[in-house]
């Protein structure tokens, strides 16, 4: 369903986007250009005033959602799901350097904002979309000036971007009062309930695996900038049963013919996936313990963000005092599909 047609934003709004195509990284093309008689959001694009009552909510209704970081895969992935089931924002953050003004997300046009006017395109968003929650698929420079923002806009986050500063983001959120947030570094229900069976051992057997030695693999696409962020939350948890692993230690696999001979990726997810291995020894040599867990794409994550996302608004309308969550609480709620 197209729900942004439904409700009439974008066709409110008359924006269409021409041509274009990506540049850099993305792949190089021209710039989209927007048609005649259309105009910029965060400049003086017209949208018309959500009707106030219909869309924000909390249970099967639909959700103001905001994605920021496209054309990324997450981002992008991501805006589709939102597309599926809730309402997507037609303006998103990009990054700098990127060459698109816009992108098309299931018949939706969506406005790419960059940095320099990232600040009063949140104003504006907050203004036209009450409710509206801001998903963050962005990049580990970026995220904590985003969260900054979101904060000052008493926006509510679902941050799944990894390696920015997480106490620095709590903070932003904590500083706000009414500001709810979600900060995790897997959004995938299955790869969630193995952070948490990690986890509750390491709390039920502290010390379990003491003496022991590991050895950590990660394998991501080759534009991945950080250590997996999901590899040092399952490494503090081996840290808590004893093993002493520091996360500089991790092995991390970003070259393609590696991670196609050795890893055994398919070459369809070469740009998108996310393989763990991690394998313990007893001091003597004599036991061997060995976990994996293997994405293949990104889907997994983008529906655990919107189930966050439904997670968030429903903690919103009752008000708690906990401002920040983790999946693990999603999982936990019973409210991951
Ligand atoms: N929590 C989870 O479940 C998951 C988390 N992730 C994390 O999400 C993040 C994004 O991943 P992925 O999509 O693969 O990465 P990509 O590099 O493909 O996408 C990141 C996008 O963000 C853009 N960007 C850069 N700076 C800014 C900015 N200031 N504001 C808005 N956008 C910006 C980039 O533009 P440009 O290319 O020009 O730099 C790029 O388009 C990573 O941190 C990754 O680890 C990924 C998968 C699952
Ligand atoms: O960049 C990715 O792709 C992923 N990032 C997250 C992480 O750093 O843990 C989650 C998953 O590994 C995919």
């Amino acid at each position: 369903m197209n729900v942004v047609d439904e409700v009439g934003f974008v066709n409110g709004s008359g924006l269409a986007a021409v041509g274009g195509g990506r540049h850099g990284r993305h792949g190089c093309c021209d710039r989209p250009r927007l048609e005649a008689g259309t105009k910029g959001f965060g400049r003086s694009m017209t949208v018309r005033a959500p009707r106030l009552g219909v869309r924000m909510s909390m249970g099967d209704e639909l959700i103001y959602i905001m994605v920021n970081g496209m054309p990324g895969g997450m981002a992008l992935e991501t805006a589709e799901a939102v597309a599926r089931r809730h309402t997507l924002v037609p303006v998103g953050l990009t990054g700098a350097d990127v060459g698109v003004t816009s992108m098309e997300i299931e018949g939706n046009s969506v406005e790419l904002v960059r940095p320099d006017e990232r600040d009063q395109a949140l104003k504006e968003v907050k203004e036209k979309y009450p409710g509206v929650v801001a998903i963050d698929f962005t990049h580990p420079t970026a995220v904590n000036g985003n969260v900054e923002l979101y904060a000052k806009y008493g926006i509510d986050s679902i941050i799944g971007t990894t390696g920015g500063d997480e106490e620095a983001m709590r903070e932003a959120v904590m500083r706000s009062s009414g500001v709810y947030s979600v900060i995790a570094p897997n959004m995938g229900k299955q790869i969630v309930a193995f952070q948490a069976m990690m986890k509750s051992i390491s709390t039920e057997f502290p010390g379990c695996l003491s003496g022991y030695t590991m050895n950590v693999v990660e394998s991501h696409q080759s534009t991945k900038a950080d250590t997996s962020g999901t590899a040092k939350a399952v490494i503090n948890s081996f840290n808590d049963m004893g093993v002493d692993f520091p996360v500089d230690h991790v092995e991390k696999v970003r070259t393609e013919a590696e991670q196609l001979d050795r890893m055994g990726v398919p070459m369809k997810y070469l740009k998108g996936h996310a393989y763990h291995t991690y394998t313990l020894t007893s001091p003597d040599g004599t036991v061997t313990l060995e976990f994996k867990h293997n994405v293949r794409g990104r889907l997994v994550y983008a529906e655990g963000t919107v189930d966050a996302a439904e997670f968030l608004v429903e903690k919103r309308a009752l008000g708690g005092d906990q401002q920040i969550f983790n999946m693990i609480d999603i999982l936990r709620s019973g409210k991951m599909q």
